[in-house]
């Protein structure tokens, strides 16, 4: 049992713990808890330049910022630690006396910055193009799109990577000793160092070690926690479970009405009982009018769009067919300039769309998009409300009595309270209708708004569509829905390689397609 015994003196010597406690806690602790906050606080300010240096367009951010993080990431801490401490040591005694406390602070920080600034840099990368792209279609800037919705998303998801950060900061604090701190300076490891040396056992570094999982392990799992709550949002638990059949429940309400009657052309609107009831009087549009003359558009060396004519009226809806690749999507990111044609111009009510600032025309130009993209930190009535608090900056109260009575136009007064991933797709793109309808558009332009979506979930999103048009919107389409086109669209145009090969009335264009293309397109999808 002799070992027994010297291994408790060695560590569970209670009484040198009790001597050394006090300083333990007013010096190591303090100055720990100091060494590891503001590192991390100047590193992150350090890692979020990088960050944006790291994805910006110009090499000459991007360079300088690699090299620092391959220098900073590729050195022993304690190298640079050391190499801070001792060599900027005159200059650190300057400006900041003689302690060389905080050149360790600043050794430490740019350590930290190395690697929160790589962390940062993937969380935002993480983050769907689509998100930036639906901020952008939103009338947001760049920066707002940026500032809102990615890094937002950007850092939520990096959130734990940064706490193994700071917990990295915190027993890296453990290095700074090295640059000889004074008595009143030292951190938990120097402060129980001093004290084993003393008493000659390990128990004090062992309550050093102890202070040291006090700080980090409760602060791991606060951390979980945090990271859980911005990940599904506070949320009753009653509304999550059942979530599933309550959705389906609903779809097939909406569906119910109009199953078949897409195909067999006999649609009334609006047929759904939720839609109807909750648009008891129906909404009234004031649709703009398109005219687009010899519109071409390149991808760098790839011709896309070949000298497109088009013209659209106030109030009716155009759907546009083709093959993949044919530009439909192309030519519709034209008409709100998310991407910049070539030649051409585009006018919106008489008004050439390139004399306005592309934020100004998307507040009048809406789009809905393939993959929702809606905002998913943000409930249904947030992610309605966001454009109008922040870039229409409506009072929170106006915005929000705006948003849900947009998700109630579309049907989903009941559900405006959950977030994107506990909402079905059908559900989920007409949050995203209803987001765009918000802004108060005079055109919506829609991609593709149902290829993601499970058959049994379209027909609820094409009536919702169909009833749109009804009430007076400009609706631009591009779809593969041929039942729609045929039965809800004023105008049909077929586009094939880049160019319009036929326009004009549906039942013309299906019945009696003039062109071989368009007959051979017709015979694949009908
Ligand atoms: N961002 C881009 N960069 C480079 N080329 C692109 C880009 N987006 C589309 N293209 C190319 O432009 C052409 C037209 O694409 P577009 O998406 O407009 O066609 P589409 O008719 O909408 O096709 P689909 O029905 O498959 O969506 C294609 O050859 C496509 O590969």
């Amino acid at each position: 049992m002799n070992w027994l015994e010297n291994l408790r003196r060695s560590f569970l010597d209670w009484e040198s713990m009790a001597e050394v406690l006090p300083n333990m806690i007013a010096v190591g602790l303090k100055n720990t808890i100091i060494l590891a906050l503001a590192s991390t606080v100047l590193g992150t300010i350090i890692g979020m330049i990088l960050a944006v240096m790291g994805i910006s367009h110009s090499k000459w951010l991007r360079i300088p910022a690699r090299i620092y993080t391959d220098v900073f990431r590729g050195l022993p801490a304690i190298v640079t630690i050391l190499l801070i401490g001792q060599g900027f040591a005159r200059i650190g005694r300057d400006l900041f006396g003689p302690s060389p406390y905080p050149l360790g602070i600043l050794a430490l920080s740019l350590i930290a910055g190395a690697y929160i600034g790589e962390i940062f840099r993937s969380g935002i990368q993480s983050v769907e193009r689509g998100q930036m792209e639906a901020s952008r279609a939103l009338s947001m800037s760049y920066g707002q799109g940026m500032r809102l919705v990615v890094i937002p998303q950007g850092v939520r998801r990096v959130l734990p990577a940064l706490v193994n950060q700071f917990i990295g900061n915190v027993k890296d604090s453990s290095l700074v000793y090295f640059l000889g701190l004074l008595a009143s300076e030292r951190e938990l490891f120097r402060v129980g160092q001093d004290a084993a040396v003393v008493t000659g056992n390990l128990s004090p570094l062992l309550l050093a070690g102890i202070f040291y999982l006090v700080i980090t392990v409760p602060l791991t799992h606060f951390v979980n926690y945090i990271d859980y709550r911005l990940r599904t949002g506070k949320r009753p638990t009653a509304v999550t479970s059942g979530l599933k059949e309550v959705s389906e429940m609903e779809e097939a309400g909406l569906v119910s009405g109009t199953a078949g009657a897409l195909a067999s052309g006999d649609m009334h609107l609006p047929a759904s009982p939720s839609l109807a009831r909750s648009s008891a009087v129906p909404v009234r549009y004031q649709g703009g009018s398109l005219e687009v003359s010899d519109l071409s558009m390149a991808y760098g060396a790839l011709k896309v769009l070949h000298g497109i004519n088009l013209t659209i009226k106030p109030g009716t809806v155009t759907c546009i067919i083709g093959p993949s690749g044919s530009g439909k999507s192309t030519l519709l990111r034209c008409l709100n300039r998310l991407v910049e044609p070539s030649d051409g111009d585009i006018l919106l009510d008489g008004d050439s769309i390139f004399k306005f600032k592309p934020e100004h025309l998307r507040r009048r130009v809406g789009m809905v998009f393939q993959q929702f993209n809606l905002f998913p930190d943000h409930t249904a009535l947030g992610n309605v409300a966001l454009a109008l608090r922040k870039v229409k900056r409506m009072p929170k109260d106006e915005a929000y009595k705006i948003a849900a009575a947009r998700l109630a136009e579309v049907g989903l007064a009941e559900r405006m309270h959950h977030r994107p991933s506990h909402l079905s797709g059908g559900q989920q793109q007409r949050v995203a209708i209803a987001r765009a309808l918000a802004m108060n558009p005079e055109v919506m332009l829609f991609d593709e708004v149902t290829s993601a979506l499970d058959p049994e979930l379209v027909k609820g999103v094409l009536q919702l569509m169909a009833r749109l048009g009804e009430s007076g919107m400009t609706m631009v389409v591009v779809t593969h829905e041929m039942n729609f086109a045929r039965k809800v669209a004023d105008q049909v145009v077929f586009m094939d390689e880049g160019r319009v090969v036929e326009a004009g009335r549906p039942d013309d264009l299906f019945d009696n397609p003039q062109s071989s293309r368009l007959k051979r397109f017709l015979s694949q999808v009908l």
